[in-house]
């Protein structure tokens, strides 16, 4: 899929919005992309998934015995990349505010590829290769549906965007007027209570 018929798709869905968001890095941003409102929409998220899964068996060598999806984010996007791929999907979600594989056994040596939904600073990832690397994982390759740094995020291992589509960010002490004049929100499951 090109990068516009990617954006396509989430624009049909109503998922590109505008505001002042929290990102889960902290950073703050004027563009979110609510993926659940994709994910919501099988047929849509088959079709981007597909072509993920593509991507994913030309880009990488050899067999692959799991997908792993960082929840909650990672969740649909990992599941429906895996049945393309014919391997299982697990997940690794928060305890303690750390990610773990808290639900599933895993063999050392197993080979792995993470299926993340929205790429931005590659912190989420960076944290999934860790915590797939204690338990013994070979992570080979990371990917996602949109990547919106667009290339610069680095997460220690292969990144297979589906799109890159870079979006602003500020840090925030140095936000721009537009955004300081609208109050923030965080939609995102981090640090939730
Ligand atoms: O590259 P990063 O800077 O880590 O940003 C991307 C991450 O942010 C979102 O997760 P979030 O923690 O907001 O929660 P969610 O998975 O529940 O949406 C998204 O699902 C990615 O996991
Ligand atoms: O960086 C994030 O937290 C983030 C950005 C985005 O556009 N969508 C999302 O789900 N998370
Ligand atoms: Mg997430």
């Amino acid at each position: 899929m090109s990068v516009d018929e990617v954006l396509d798709v989430f624009r049909e869905a109503g998922a590109i919005l505008e505001g002042h968001f929290i990102l889960t890095s902290g950073l703050r941003s004027p563009v979110f992309l609510q993926k659940a409102r994709v994910f919501m929409h099988a047929d849509k998220t088959e079709r981007l998934c597909r072509a993920l899964a593509q991507r994913i068996r030309s880009e990488t060598d050899g067999a692959i015995d799991y997908v792993v999806g960082p929840a909650v984010g990672g969740l649909i996007p990992a599941y429906e990349t895996s049945r393309h791929l014919g391997v299982p999907a697990v997940w690794v979600e928060r305890e303690d505010g750390k990610f773990r594989l808290r639900r599933f056994e895993m063999e050392p040596g197993a080979k792995v590829v993470i299926v993340e939904d929205i790429v931005t600073t590659g912190l989420s990832i960076r944290e999934t290769v860790e915590a797939l690397r204690q338990i013994g994982a070979e992570v080979v390759a990371a990917a996602c549906i949109i990547d919106r740094s667009a290339g610069k995020a680095d997460i220690g291992v292969p990144l297979i965007a589906l799109a890159e589509y870079e979006v602003p960010a500020y840090s925030a002490d140095n936000l721009p007027p537009e955004l300081s004049a609208i109050p923030p929100v965080k939609p995102g499951s981090r640090n939730l209570g």
